[in-house]
């Protein structure tokens, strides 16, 4: 048998009988297949690792989830997954392991690289980072003028910025409350103002976040963060007291004026889109504390181990990152949705943006061919029931399906009267609603006039994965995280594409450095760029 990378994914048998295997089922609808197995529900459920994922009102009869599973058994699905956990360099277009299961790996389960444990190093720079957050917390880490820190500004962006800020507002309710945190990511400058406004320097404390230290968006907010500490505070030495580093380019952290000593550190093996539970991670320690940041740890090293360990009919990821493809590749959804029902994931959908669209978003695959298969969905959503009274109308009667995982919990961490409870049935009645939809017959029961009748169908047969855990903790915080993460790796493998690199993202980066001294004035040199952009280049001239 002849490897599924050194073909073409399409031309493999098993992709052959997933699509004729398609044709005979596309025009079932989740109605029938519910009515033809009454255990319909039970056999499309699975639990693992304290996650309940009820995929049953998906788009599947056994026999796609079998051909499924043969597809990702042809792509080595298993072997790939070996090869992540071993550190092999899985990112081969940046020749780099792939260990962010590493950062989560218990002392006493060491990961080699190259001969070296990294597990080793993690644990040593979460103790540094214990040490530093109990400091900050005790009073003992003063600022220069001898105030204790009550103010966190984490700068950082993409990957230094998401993890953090996503992890920061889902685990509020663990949070230090007389704490501030902010978030500055955004070149445009109203986001730092708006982020220090009304902060007192003495008191704040700079978090620069970043894995190369040299992405523009972050090193220029840095330096704006210089100067507003130094306007105030006069001396440079306070750069000492009100600056960390996060970042694994050492040599840049010290020109920045940061001394090594605080800085924390991470390995190349860790991608920016997967980095919140490395030393990236600093600022949500520094809101929720180490107990908490080492519970969130240890949620995510359970799913990993489930994701290593279990069969893949039973395995969460496997199984979510499969019926993704499936409602992607065959027939043909171009974005899903993602609607947590719970107020404190509310930057979950943005987070998992980045973490899915960076990572499969390619058009080429690892031996460098261009793919003649779609990739990545776009990825989107925004919490439950929020989104109910705002787009839900396109996705129970637009013209294009949109797959949707909805998630939530049993128990809220604010109960409060039936809140709870009425946010839960509304999740359940979603997803109820968008697979079996209200047919012409069901309103003439209900005595609706004839001509609304068209207005008022639901044609049902969108399908929802629907995920709960028991609470929003640090540790179910970190398996959700870890489930996404290995979905996304299983679609990766599966279209044969490096789910580790970014290189899409230079072009704009490298575009946008020549265009910066052009806006200050002209230079006297005829501009050469389209005609588009060098008439907006003007245009900015003649105006500013
Ligand atoms: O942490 P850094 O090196 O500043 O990079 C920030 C982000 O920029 C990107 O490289 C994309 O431009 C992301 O992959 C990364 O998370």
């Amino acid at each position: 048998m002849t490897s599924a990378n050194s073909v073409s994914l399409t031309s493999l048998s098993e992709w052959s009988e997933l699509s004729r295997h398609y044709e005979s089922i596309k025009k079932t609808n989740l109605r029938a297949l519910f009515d033809a197995d009454p255990s319909r529900a039970e056999t499309f459920s699975v639990q693992g690792a304290g996650l309940f994922l009820d995929y049953s009102k998906n788009r599947i009869t056994s026999e796609t989830f079998e051909k499924l599973l043969a597809l990702s058994k042809r792509c080595d699905l298993t072997g790939k997954i070996a090869a992540m956990f071993n550190g092999e360099k899985i990112n081969q277009t940046e020749k780099r392991a792939v260990l962010h299961i590493a950062l989560r790996a218990p002392s006493s389960q060491p990961v080699f690289l190259d001969g070296i444990d990294v597990v080793k190093e993690v644990h040593e720079t979460l103790s540094r980072m214990a040490t530093f957050v109990r400091r900050i917390h005790d009073g003992s880490w003063k600022g220069q003028t001898g105030k204790i820190i009550k103010n966190v500004v984490n700068i950082g962006i993409g990957g230094s910025d998401l993890g953090p800020v996503m992890a920061y507002e889902a685990l509020k309710f663990y949070s230090h409350r007389e704490m501030t945190f902010r978030f500055v990511s955004n070149i445009d400058g109203t986001d730092f103002v708006e982020a220090t406004r009304d902060l007192d320097p003495s008191e704040t404390l700079f978090i620069l976040s970043s894995k190369t230290f040299t992405t523009l968006e972050t090193m220029t907010n840095a330096s704006t963060a210089r100067d507003w500490l130094l306007s105030s505070l006069g001396s440079r030495e306070a750069i000492a007291r009100h600056f960390v580093a996060v970042s694994t380019n050492r040599a840049e952290v010290m020109k920045f004026g940061i001394d090594p000593e605080n800085m924390f550190g991470f390995g190349d093996w860790v991608g920016g889109r997967y980095s919140m539970d490395s030393a990236i991670g600093l600022s949500i320690m520094l809101a929720v504390g180490p107990v908490h940041f080492y519970e969130m740890l240890a949620g995510f090293h359970e799913m990993d181990e489930h994701f290593k360990k279990t069969p893949p009919e039973k395995n969460l990821p496997v199984i979510m990152g499969l019926l993704s493809l499936w409602e992607n590749n065959f027939f043909g959804s171009a974005t899903r949705g993602i609607f947590p029902y719970e107020q404190y994931l509310k930057r979950f959908p943005a987070y998992l943006q980045q973490l899915t669209m960076e990572s499969n978003g390619k058009h080429t695959t690892m031996t460098g061919n261009r793919v003649n298969y779609d990739t990545c969905p776009v990825i989107w959503g925004e919490p439950g029931t929020n989104g109910q009274h705002s787009f839900y109308q396109l996705i129970h009667q637009g013209t294009r399906i949109i797959p949707s995982d909805l998630i939530g919990f049993f128990h809220s961490l604010n109960p409060l009267g039936n809140h709870h409870q009425i946010l839960l049935a509304n999740m359940f009645a979603q997803s109820e609603a968008l697979a079996f939809g209200l047919s012409p017959e069901a309103l003439r029961k209900q005595g609706i006039a004839e001509e609304l009748i068209p207005h008022k169908v639901c044609e049902g047969n969108r399908p929802t994965n629907v995920i709960l855990a028991d609470r929003l903790t640090p540790a179910t915080l970190g398996k959700l995280v870890a489930l996404y993460e290995h979905s996304v790796f299983v679609q990766g493998a599966i279209w044969g594409i490096d789910s580790f690199d970014q290189w899409g993202v230079e072009l704009g980066k490298v575009l946008a450095q020549r265009i910066i001294p052009e806006l200050k004035e002209s230079t006297g040199k005829p501009l050469v760029h389209d005609s588009s952009t060098n008439a907006l280049i003007e245009l900015y001239r003649e105006k500013v």
